[in-house]
């Protein structure tokens, strides 16, 4: 076994680096817009990673200068009535991305729900028009997860065409979009899921290796191959014996981390990103209605 000293991907410098730029970028194009871009962020129930997500990017809408159009409804709230929402947010011209939390509560059809935002304004990229483009290789908004992976793989210069990936989760928020970006960066990539089979053994081969399957301590160090990348997506709120919470990912940390060359913290890794992607796709969507 050889012990390497893992390179820390650190995704917060990495947000905090693109959160400047668009900063900038919202500066220069508002006068021009007559107004700043717009964010709706739209909420059921409180989901504990939810809920850290909301915080987050509303903070970072403050700081850069994109309005915030949030809704929160109670759980019991009736999806005709949200769907409504998403309507009026459609045709409001200082909205340019609208984003639905999920999970959302059992009584709703997340599908059906998804399939009434505008896809123009799906920052999200989960419309079924803005996914087929990511199985088509075009451009398009995009999960900003999986997309926020990409970016911080690439600012670290690590390789990934021909590289074996394997992934952890086949949601249609993280797990299939994120597959699909690494196939499109030309890695080999097998998806696995609660009913792989033998899964430290096909762990163990991936030279890149993405979980997002949401459970803390879930992947220790003998599921690792030695020299690995490790991309932890996973956020967990788990309480000490004191009873303070505190958020982890899928990653048994201490354990693997001597094993892998690079390695994502949590916090301070993947989440900074998604919310840096998200305000990259509302910047991205705000820009278009220049040139319309
Ligand atoms: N850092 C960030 O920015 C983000 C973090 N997250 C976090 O990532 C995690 C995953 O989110 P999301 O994709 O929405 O979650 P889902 O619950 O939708 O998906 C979880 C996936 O994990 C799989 N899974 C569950 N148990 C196992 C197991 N024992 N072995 C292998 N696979 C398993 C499931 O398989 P199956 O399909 O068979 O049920 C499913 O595909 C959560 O912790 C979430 O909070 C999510 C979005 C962004
Ligand atoms: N439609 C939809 N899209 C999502 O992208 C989505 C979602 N629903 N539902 C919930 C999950 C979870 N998620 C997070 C994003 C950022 C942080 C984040 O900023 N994390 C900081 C936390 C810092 C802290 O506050 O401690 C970090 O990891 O460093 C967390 C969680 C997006 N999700
Ligand atoms: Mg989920």
């Amino acid at each position: 076994m050889s012990n390497h000293a893992a390179r820390i991907l650190d995704g917060k410098t990495t947000a905090q680096t693109i959160q400047a730029r668009l900063k900038a970028e919202i500066e220069s194009l508002s006068p021009e817009m007559g107004r700043p871009p717009g964010l709706a962020v739209l909420m059921v129930g409180d989901n504990p990673a939810s809920a850290v997500y909301v915080r987050n990017k509303e903070k970072s809408c403050d700081r850069i200068g994109i309005a915030s159009f949030g809704r929160k409804f109670p759980t019991e709230t009736e999806q005709g009535e949200v769907a409504e929402v998403i309507e009026a947010l459609n045709q409001d011209e200082r909205v340019d991305g609208i984003l639905v939390q999920l999970p959302l509560p059992d009584h709703f059809d997340a599908v059906s729900l998804l399939h009434g935002i505008d896809p123009n304004k799906d920052v999200d990229g989960l419309h079924p028009m803005n996914m087929g483009r990511l199985v088509r290789s075009e451009t398009g908004l995009r999960s900003c997860t999986p997309a926020g992976v990409m970016v911080l793989l690439n600012e670290y210069g690590i390789e990934v065409a021909g590289k074996r990936a394997v992934v952890l989760g086949r949601s249609i928020l993280v797990g299939k979009p994120m597959a699909l970006m690494l196939l499109e960066a030309n890695a080999t990539v097998t998806m696995a899921h609660s009913r792989t089979e033998n899964l430290p053994e096909l762990t163990r081969s991936a030279d890149i290796l993405v979980s997002a399957v949401g459970k803390p301590k879930f992947i220790g160090a003998d599921w690792i191959k030695s020299g690995a990348v490790a991309i932890d997506v996973g956020i967990n709120r788990i309480f000490d014996s004191s009873g303070k919470g505190k958020l982890v990912g899928d990653f048994d940390f201490d354990a693997i981390s001597p094993f892998c060359s690079a390695i994502t913290p949590v916090p301070g890794g993947i989440g900074p990103m998604t919310v840096a992607l998200l305000l990259e796709n509302t910047v991205r969507s705000y820009r278009k209605k220049l040139r319309s």
